[in-house]
């Protein structure tokens, strides 16, 4: 296998690192560690979240209300028996209200936790109330309370932190309760107690993993939809990215904020002669060393480096006039010619490419202009470069009219 040589002068070369940092998942917070990242994926999330949560959001409110017959079982007619349902009564209105807020701003996730948040707190105070006045069914209630700690874990949707506080929160509050009415044995007691620590267990693991299954299958889907658009050799976006529109996005931001934009289509020289004299393993290598030096000068985050053709790549510079797109094949013509690879007979080859650049003034007023013959323009200038003897840059302004989309 040929070794990739240094460059000579010395180059960075960035590699496709896939495993980007702000796709890391803090596994303690079962989030994403970007808050970018992590916002982009609740949003992403949010339709199916709030369809599951007001479906719980209705649930709770039916099972509140239904359940107020216990309390008229238990205490028979009596205020206290009523003063309970009426409590649960209210559970069904935080729920409701949770739901309707939920309809009404379906793509705010701020309401969709608040509506979450709001009713299991509602649930769980109103259910250490009801617990209060029936101290003889503590064991039952607890059972209870062990059940609406699977519904916090795993059925309302949340932040995994805000449902941790409010099922640990709620079982501490609960266990006191159980502590402070003194009805229990010391020994029912802890069994009791001990309930609720498993319960707590059991719906911590199981959120968490939830949460980290959700997290890493979105990641999955993030590096593999980059990798579909990257080009598996050199690490360049592949011309998918183009059909995607991705320079037709850029046209219509330069005109929208009435920038320039340049496009430089490079293409390395003679490299048939290369893959006869050195073999097709020796120009692969040097594709990929000419392309992460075009990755390596460009603006990482501004720029795109397109993969075009076999040894031929599109650079597409926002913001950028023609004397910066010049001045930028310039340092990367002189670079290249200067580089060497170091190929696997452990010769050193060397190779130079030529450019073609066509720049679009600042257009804010002009009609829209058309990827394509903006390409064809960059094309027409590399073949005026290939036939000036290569090595060479060619360029030129063009007028937006020319460029007009479907003219
Ligand atoms: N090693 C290698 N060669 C490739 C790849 N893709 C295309 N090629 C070769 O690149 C060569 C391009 O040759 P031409 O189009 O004749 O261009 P050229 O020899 O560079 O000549 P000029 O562009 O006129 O300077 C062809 O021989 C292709 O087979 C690739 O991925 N790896």
């Amino acid at each position: 296998m040929a070794h990739r040589a240094g460059w000579l002068p010395e180059m960075p070369v960035p590699s496709l690192d896939l495993s980007t940092p702000s796709l890391t998942i803090d596994r303690r917070r079962a989030e994403f560690d970007d808050p970018a990242v992590e916002d982009r994926f609740i949003h992403h999330l949010l339709p199916q979240r709030n369809a599951q949560l007001k479906g719980s959001l209705l649930f709770a409110a039916a099972f509140y209300v239904l359940f107020g017959v216990t309390d008229l079982a238990t205490l028979g007619d009596t205020n206290v028996a009523w003063f309970l349902v009426g409590l649960r009564v209210l559970v069904a209105g935080v729920a409701l209200g949770g739901h309707y807020a939920i309809t009404r701003r379906p793509g705010s996730v701020r309401v969709s936790i608040a509506a979450a948040c709001a009713l299991l707190v509602a649930a769980l105070g109103v259910f250490m109330v009801v617990a209060w006045f029936q101290p003889e069914a503590l064991p039952w209630n607890t059972m209870s309370q062990a059940l609406i700690l699977m519904a916090v874990y795993v059925n309302f949707p949340n932040r995994f932190m805000y449902s941790v506080a409010i099922g640990v929160g709620s079982s501490v509050v609960f266990g006191t309760m159980l502590a402070v009415q003194g009805f229990l044995k010391a020994d029912d007691l802890l069994t009791l107690v001990l309930l609720l620590i498993l319960a707590n267990a059991l719906g911590y693991i199981a959120a968490i993993r939830f949460n980290l299954a959700q997290r890493q299958q979105y990641r999955s889907a993030v590096l593999e939809r980059q990798q579909a658009d990257r080009d598996p050799l050199t690490g360049c976006y592949n011309r998918r990215v183009l059909h995607k529109g991705l320079l037709d996005a850029e046209l219509a931001r330069a005109r929208r904020y009435g920038t320039a934009l340049s496009v430089i289509l490079c293409d390395i020289d003679h490299f048939k002669r290369i893959n006869d004299t050195h073999g097709h393993t020796a120009g692969d290598l040097i594709l990929a060393d000419f392309a992460g030096m075009l990755m390596a000068m460009t603006r990482e985050t501004v720029d795109r480096v397109v993969r075009y053709g076999g040894e031929e790549f599109l650079l597409v510079l926002p913001e950028t006039d023609l004397a910066g797109a010049h001045a930028l094949a310039e340092r990367i013509r002189l670079a290249f010619a200067c580089a060497i690879s170091r190929v696997e007979s452990g010769k050193a080859v060397s190779a130079t490419a030529s450019f073609g650049i066509a720049t679009v003034p600042v257009m804010h007023t002009e009609p829209p202009v058309s990827a394509g013959k903006l390409i064809d323009a960059a094309d027409a200038q590399l073949y005026a470069a290939k036939r000036g003897g290569r090595n060479a840059i060619r360029g030129g302004e063009v007028e937006p009219r020319v460029l007009r989309a479907g003219s």
